[in-house]
């Protein structure tokens, strides 16, 4: 499976996010992708104010426009993230969308980003989003994918669960900051993919020192072993890479980690 990670500058509005979107899903799908990752906040600036201004339903333009464009190339698409409403509340939500234009996956942002770093990054995303409890997974002609947002990489539990519950690949729109992003964004990819023996790859939005919060970039495939497999810099920009399922049974034969567990001692549950 090839996939192609799409770390665009995002503009000020869903309009022009998605005239951009449109012409990298066709540059994506000409270097041969078969599933394409957007970034967390594709349609709008990662901003409070923005997210309540570009709130949107599950049928909005932004997202059927995504939607036909997967239909028109035949691509899967991870368009992730939006602010969601629904239920008179509003999400960090990401939509998965097959290869006829389909929704087959959406996930509400688990844990919300509430961070407060003294001469670093400062946000709260809670001011906003109400949480989702999701354990989000869903399958395709090259297995089952799991789905997680940015800050969920952090918390091992959810990585484990998609793990265990099949996920074979871990898709992660993201968008870390320039205090945790060289610190922790490329251990933490490599951690999971190691953990859990499955590919991750984290789509970032380019960096923008204009923007209020400036993303680190730097999207991210890392393999089973906990190897990085290809790694953007900070400039805006399309990463392809192969998704070799091959290796993934290899790794899982010679190191068998998720079966060594010791589930009689603690075990692990969704709730
Ligand atoms: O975990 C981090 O350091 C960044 C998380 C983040 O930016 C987010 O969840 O939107």
């Amino acid at each position: 499976m090839k996939v192609a990670l799409l770390q665009l500058k995002t503009l000020p509005t869903p309009e022009e996010n998605l005239e951009k979107i449109k012409q990298m899903l066709v540059q994506a799908k000409q270097e041969g992708a078969d599933l394409a990752v957007l970034p967390e906040m594709c349609c709008c600036p990662y901003e409070n104010s923005a997210f309540v201004r570009y709130a949107m339903p599950e049928n909005a333009p932004f997202l059927q426009g995504i939607a036909e464009m997967a239909g028109a190339l035949g691509l899967y698409v991870v368009a992730g993230s939006v602010p969601l409403a629904a239920d008179g509340r509003i999400y960090n939500a990401a939509f998965v969308y097959d290869n006829k234009g389909s929704c087959i996956a959406r996930h509400r942002k688990t844990h919300l980003f509430d961070i407060n770093v003294p001469g670093g990054q400062y946000f709260m995303e809670s001011d906003t989003f109400t949480a989702g409890r999701d354990v989000t997974t869903f399958d395709t002609p090259w297995g089952r994918m799991g789905l997680m947002i940015c800050y969920d990489i952090r918390f091992p539990e959810l990585s484990r669960l998609l793990a265990l519950e099949g996920a074979r690949a871990i898709l992660v729109p993201a968008a870390f900051n320039m205090t945790t992003g060289p610190a922790h964004w490329e251990m933490s990819f490599r951690m999971r993919a190691l953990d859990n023996q499955v590919f991750l790859a984290g789509c970032a939005p380019a960096r923008d020192l204009q923007s209020s919060y400036t993303a680190w970039g730097h999207s991210i495939v890392t393999d089973p072993w906990g190897s990085v497999v290809a790694e953007l810099d900070e400039n805006e920009g399309i990463l392809t890479a192969e998704l070799d399922f091959a290796r993934l049974e290899q790794v899982r034969a010679e190191l068998p980690l998720l079966k060594h567990r010791r589930t009689d001692c603690y075990d692990i549950i969704r709730k």
